[in-house]
């Protein structure tokens, strides 16, 4: 098996005694072996629900309501199908998550050793000579070098720098197939978000780990990912390699994404954005192309009727019907 982990179909529904709409819908992505890939898209594009529905973290109001997330490490498992028991194996384990906020992740009232070693004290039988051996050596891998001093350590002590290589170190420390950034570094000085994403990549070659990133920066796609795919009003609008992301973009969400980011380093220009707001979940059904209200190449069709995902070329698909227009295949 080539992949690590596919989603297939997922859909994410918001159940309540008043509502229930769906807020990501039809979200198919595939990650390989060690590949690095990447979900970009707006504040409420869906981003933190699908990476948080392959953790089986979805918080009671929303449940996967339709599709499948297959595991494929030793064995292939249908994460959506395991029990709370099944999944806490796999959590810090198979599949590990970095979250944005370093001081959420990390509980103030532990040193870094104990919140270290816990990781390794749940999922392993190792001796706690050789857990210490294990974390000193995984804060060395991170940057740390002053291990010893930093095991003793509060979070508050720390840096934001220090504690975000100490949640790396506690993701990493169990060798996971597939480790979950969800904005890792949006809280970080600039010149600390290069390092840790610098950081991120190098351990994952070293460790075999598949990262999935999920950012709203395309700047962290170009820097860490090779496939990438472009989330807008909780579905994907465009999948393909980065760098064809960033030289052929076919969706035209992706073309004002990148015309955005491309105008911030043109000073002759004013800044470009994307005219209007993202549809709330509540106004998706039945409002054809979700991007059509932002988008200068909207026709009749794009307000009444969805637009399928076509293969604009080999490894590349958006969901436009500019498409149909020029004629290519469906994907
Ligand atoms: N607990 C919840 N109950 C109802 N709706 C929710 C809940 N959590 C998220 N949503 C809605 O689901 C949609 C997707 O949210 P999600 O947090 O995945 O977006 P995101 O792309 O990660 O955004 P951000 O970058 O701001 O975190 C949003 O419209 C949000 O309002």
């Amino acid at each position: 098996m080539n992949t690590v982990l596919d989603i297939k179909n997922l859909s994410i529904e918001v159940n309540t005694k008043k509502s229930k709409y769906n807020v990501v819908e039809g979200v198919n992505l595939s990650i390989g072996k060690k590949m690095k890939y990447g979900i970009v898209g707006e504040s409420g594009s869906g981003k933190s629900l699908t990476s948080l529905a392959i953790m089986n973290l979805l918080p009671d109001v929303l449940k996967v309501s339709k599709g499948s997330i297959t595991l494929n490490t030793e064995k292939s498992k249908e994460l959506t199908k395991l029990s709370k028991r099944e999944m806490q194996k796999i959590r810090g384990n198979e599949i590990s998550m970095i979250f944005q906020e370093p001081m959420t992740a990390l509980d103030p009232l532990y040193t870094i050793e104990h919140q270290l070693l816990e990781v390794l004290k749940f999922h392993t039988n190792y001796s706690k000579k050789e857990m210490r051996e294990l974390g000193l050596d995984m804060l060395n891998k991170v940057g740390i070098s002053r291990g010893k001093e930093i095991f003793k350590s509060y979070p508050h002590q720390l840096s934001g720098g220090m504690r975000q290589r100490v949640i790396i170190a506690m993701a990493l420390i169990c060798q996971p197939k597939l480790l979950i950034a969800d904005e890792p570094t949006t809280a970080l000085d600039v010149t600390i978000q290069a390092q840790i994403l610098d950081l991120m990549n190098d351990l994952s070659e070293t460790h075999d780990t598949s990262i999935l990133m999920i950012t709203h920066d395309l700047g962290v796609i170009l820097e860490t990912c090779e496939r990438v795919a472009v989330l807008y009003a909780g579905q994907v609008m465009e999948e393909t390699t980065v760098e064809q992301l960033f030289t052929n973009p076919s969706h035209p969400y992706t073309q004002g994404l990148l015309k955005s980011i491309r105008s911030l380093g043109d000073h002759k220009n004013t800044l470009y954005s994307i005219p209007g707001n993202v549809p709330t979940p509540a106004q998706y059904e039945n409002m054809g192309c979700r991007f059509s209200s932002r988008c200068p190449h909207a026709m009749e069709i794009c307000k009444s009727k969805e637009p399928s995902m076509y293969t604009v070329e080999k490894d590349h698909t958006s969901k436009c019907w500019l498409h149909e227009e020029e004629g290519v295949a469906y994907g």
